[in-house]
Parts: C-alpha cells; structure tokens; sequence
C-alpha cells in the first residue's frame, strides 16, 4: 500500500537532557489523491530514549492549531508553553521515564513542516494554492516515514485527539500491526455535515479577504482579517454554550486593551465574549498561517476512515491496537455520541475497545484543558 520512499536527510538536537528537537526530509511522498509530493520536510521533537528493540516509542498528534512542541521538559505544567505539558512527562500518562515520546509538526503546517508557505522547489516561490491537496492519510504515512527514520520498529501507543484523533484512527487502520495502542480522542471516522459547514465558512473568510491574493502573499503580509474572522468562529465549536455563559455571560468587555475591529463603537467589542473572540483572532494571526489553515481544515472535511476499504467495517476490523476512544460530553463539532459508536462498531467487530466519556462544559477542547479527567482516561490504555 505505501509506495517506496527514499530518505534524504535529517538532524536531531539535544535541547536538553531528555528532550530533542530535530527535521527529518523524505524525498518525495505519493499522495491519496495522486501525484507526488517533495521533498517533503517534518519538523519533530522527542523526549525520553528509545529502547534497543525500538518498541517503546510513543507517537503523539497535534490538533489544529498546534505544532511539535506537546512537552516542555523545562516548563513541564505550563499548557501554554507546550500543549500537552500536563499529560506527558515523568510519571505522567505519557511517561518519558519509560517511553521515547515523538510528535511532529503536520504535513500541510506552518511550525517547520512542509505547508503551502514552504517553497516549491519548481517555481523557488511558495507554494500557496499551488499545494496539492493532502489528506490525513498522507498525514500518517508521512509520519510513518518519520518514525521508521528515528528506528521504530513499533509504536506502544499513538494518542491524539480532533484531527490529531483522525490520524491516531488512521494509524489503527492503515498499519494495524506497527501500533499497539492507540488514543482517539473528539474525533470519529469523519466529520459531520455541520462540522465541514463550519470549516467552510471558516475557509470562506480567509478567501474573502483581498489580502489572501489567491493565496500568493508574502510572509507575513496574508488575510490577516479573513484567519482572525475563521478563528473567531472555530473559536465558538470548541466551546459550549454553558462554558461561554459561565466564562463570559452577558458582561462587558473586561479588556481595554483589545481592539474591537468595528468602525461604530457600539456595533462590536460592548461584550466581553466579543473581546476574548478579537484577541483569540488575533492571537492566531500572530502564530499561523492562513494557507495551512484552508488546507489542513479541508482534510479534516475530507477524512472518512472507510475511503480505500470496501466498507466501514472493512476498515475498522484491521484495527489490532487496544483501543481507547474519549467522547466529550459538551462536543458538538464531534459529537460524545458519534465517538462512542466508533468504539462500539470496532468492539462488535472484534476488537479491543474501549469507550470514555468527559464531562465537561468545555466543549471540544476539554482534552486540551480537562487534565484530571484526561489523566484518569489515558491511564485506562
Ligand atoms: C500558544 C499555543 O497555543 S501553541 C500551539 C499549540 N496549541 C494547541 O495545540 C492548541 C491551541 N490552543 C488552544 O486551542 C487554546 O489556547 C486552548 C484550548 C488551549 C485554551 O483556550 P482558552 O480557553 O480560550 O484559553 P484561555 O482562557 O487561557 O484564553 C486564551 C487567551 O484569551 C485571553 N482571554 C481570556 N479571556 C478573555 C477576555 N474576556 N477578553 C479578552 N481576552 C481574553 C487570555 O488572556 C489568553 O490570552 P493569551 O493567549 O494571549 O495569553
Ligand atoms: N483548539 C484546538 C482545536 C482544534 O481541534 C486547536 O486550535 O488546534
């Protein structure tokens, strides 16, 4: 199924004991929906030390957003400095005492990968709209480059949660024997209607804004206004409407440093919800780009686990891992309830299974914010 790939380089950098930061270039990557694409670079970093047989690594993937930095072995409580710092560490779920725990920047990012921002080696200019479409199946095989590289001979878990869950199940599915356990979290094997909606949207405003160019800007110059519109609104499918009225309610704005983006003064920024959604815009400008945004989102639209096998089940009976699926209770961009049939049909078909539920108001990003409740989950694989 996974087509010959040729290593070019690579380089890994203690940052400090434990802790290593590293890229590693495969030459070209076959991609889901044909063609080549390369080189193709991963920006990746590791903690802990692989064993001699190299079966004691860990492969952790990144939501969204989010980049290659899960841990910071300096700052190890601090889920603002590294954003699965609470999980991972000595003694922790993760354990980096007993485990080599690698996570990469994803193929189609912005934090070291290869994205639509990095230079096309035919035309020495970005990529921008020139980037093929990629999947999360070109995700995982990319990553499964990456730790054939470091010397993996198998992964004792893979964990992730949203469209890192999609390829923790990707994992399962495309390479059933290389992965032990695995970790799907706020993740099912596709996204609803109401959740490719979403997206949409989101894409639309970053495309709306003339800044965007079709997608030919120069760093750092892109649609500031159209990402911080698509924030502000993935913002609200992360949440709950309890966890908005309890975090914000009705209050006024309690920031004055934020900058209501309206030329009216009472048509924007009166309300604290609207602040937190103005710099939550505006923080995301500061550290992504809107390129990498249309094209990872997209692959979230477009995942579903059954595509390349003749059924759905045809897909999920390859699963061997022990398998834990976490549903939130509060999620509606992937519904508890769509998780847990997930869990039940890969059960029904034989497989090791097991289902968890957060209650949490949090909404989708519980998994980034619930740590007792995340720590007692993991523990249960
Ligand atoms: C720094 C990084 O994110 S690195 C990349 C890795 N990141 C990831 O993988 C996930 C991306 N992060 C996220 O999705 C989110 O930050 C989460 C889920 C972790 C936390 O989200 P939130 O619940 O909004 O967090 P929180 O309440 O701490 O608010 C975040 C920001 O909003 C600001 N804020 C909070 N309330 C208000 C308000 N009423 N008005 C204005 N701003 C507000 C905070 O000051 C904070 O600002 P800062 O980030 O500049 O320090
Ligand atoms: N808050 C997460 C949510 C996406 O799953 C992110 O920004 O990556």
């Amino acid at each position: 199924m996974v087509a010959q790939i040729n290593y070019t380089k690579g380089f890994l950098t203690p940052i400090r004991e434990g802790q290593s930061t590293g890229t590693y270039t495969l030459d070209r990557l076959p991609l889901q929906r044909g063609g080549l694409l390369g080189p193709v670079t991963l920006a990746y970093e590791t903690w802990g030390t692989l064993n001699a047989l190299g079966t004691n690594a860990i492969l952790v993937t990144h939501a969204l957003t989010g980049d290659a930095h899960a841990h910071d072995s300096e700052h190890p409580d601090d889920a603002k400095i590294a954003w699965w710092n609470p999980l991972i560490g000595p003694g922790r779920p993760i354990d980096t005492d007993r485990y080599f725990v690698i996570c990469s920047n994803v193929l189609g990012g912005c934090s070291g990968s290869t994205g639509p921002a990095s230079v096309d080696p035919r035309t020495e200019h970005p990529y921008g709209m020139r980037f093929p479409i990629i999947t999360i199946h070109d995700m995982v095989r990319a990553q499964h480059t990456l730790v054939e590289h470091l010397e993996v001979r198998q992964l004792a878990a893979v964990y992730g949660g949203s469209i890192g869950g999609q390829q923790a199940l990707a994992w399962a599915v495309l390479y059933p024997e290389m992965v032990q356990r695995v970790a799907v979290i706020a993740a099912s094997g596709s996204l609803t209607a109401q959740g490719i909606a979403f997206n949409e949207v989101a894409r639309q405003a970053i495309m709306a804004d003339p800044q965007w160019n079709c997608g030919d800007y120069a760093p750092g110059r892109g649609p500031a206004t159209g990402l911080s519109i698509a924030r502000m609104l993935a913002m609200i499918t992360y949440q709950s409407e309890e966890s908005m009225e309890q975090r914000f309610g009705r209050h006024a704005a309690r920031r004055e440093e934020v900058v209501s983006p309206t030329a009216h003064p009472d048509l924007g920024g009166r309300f604290d919800v609207e602040n937190y959604l103005y710099h939550q815009g505006e923080s995301l400008v500061q550290r992504f780009d809107a390129n990498s945004y249309l094209y990872l989102s997209r692959a979230m639209d477009l995942f579903d686990i059954s595509e390349g096998f003749s059924s759905l089940d045809a897909a999920l009976a390859r699963i061997r891992s022990k398998a834990l699926f976490i549903g939130i209770n509060s999620d509606f961009l992937f519904p508890a309830r769509h998780v847990r049939t997930l869990a039940e049909r890969v059960r029904q078909l034989g497989g090791n299974a097991t289902y968890i539920e957060l209650a949490s108001p949090h909404g989708h990003d519980a998994f980034l914010k619930e740590w007792a409740q995340m720590t007692v989950a993991l523990q249960q694989l």
